[in-house]
């Protein structure tokens, strides 16, 4: 089952810029900074209530956070969904036909397993489900 959106992602190009900037903006520090190798990103995640914002900065030039970059700039980079158990929702997505873009859960930040949905599929949205690691 969905729960509640657990952030949104947004793609930039230079992440301290960008954490003084959101700092600004939601007159809060981030409390959190991690860098995801496999993911090829740097983030850093700010709260507002019941809000989360993920900055994301690619380490690479192959990171999907780089390629995003080159083809549509700064901005909304996806949706993340909490889940109460991700292999459950896979199962069923795949079933309802999305197209889901890894066999199994992965480590995301924040302490969670994440997956994703093809933009293609989703009105052009990129979906990332995210359950939490207990
Ligand atoms: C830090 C971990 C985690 C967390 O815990 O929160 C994260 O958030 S990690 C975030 C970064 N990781 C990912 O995005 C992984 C999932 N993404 C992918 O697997 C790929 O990016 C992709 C979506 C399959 C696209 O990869 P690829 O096909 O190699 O790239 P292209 O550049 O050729 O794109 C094809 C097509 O898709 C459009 N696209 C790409 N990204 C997005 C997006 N975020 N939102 C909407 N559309 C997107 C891209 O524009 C291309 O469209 P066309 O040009 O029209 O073909
Ligand atoms: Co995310």
């Amino acid at each position: 089952m969905l729960t509640n959106v657990e952030h949104i992602g947004i793609a930039v190009r230079d992440i301290a810029a960008s954490n003084a900037l959101f700092a600004k903006l939601l007159n809060v520090q981030p409390y959190k900074s991690e860098t995801v190798e496999a993911e090829g990103v740097t983030t850093s995640f700010f709260q507002v209530n019941q809000t989360k914002i993920e900055l994301l900065e690619a380490i690479n030039p192959t990171s999907p956070i780089a390629k995003f970059l080159e083809k549509k700039g700064e901005g909304i980079h996806h949706i993340a969904f909490e889940v109460d158990d991700i292999r459950t929702e896979m199962d069923r997505l795949q079933q309802e036909g999305f197209t889901v873009l890894n066999e199994t859960p992965k480590r995301g930040a924040d302490n969670k397993l994440v997956c994703f949905l093809h933009p293609k599929g989703t009105n052009g949205v990129l979906i990332e489900l995210c359950q939490e690691i207990r």
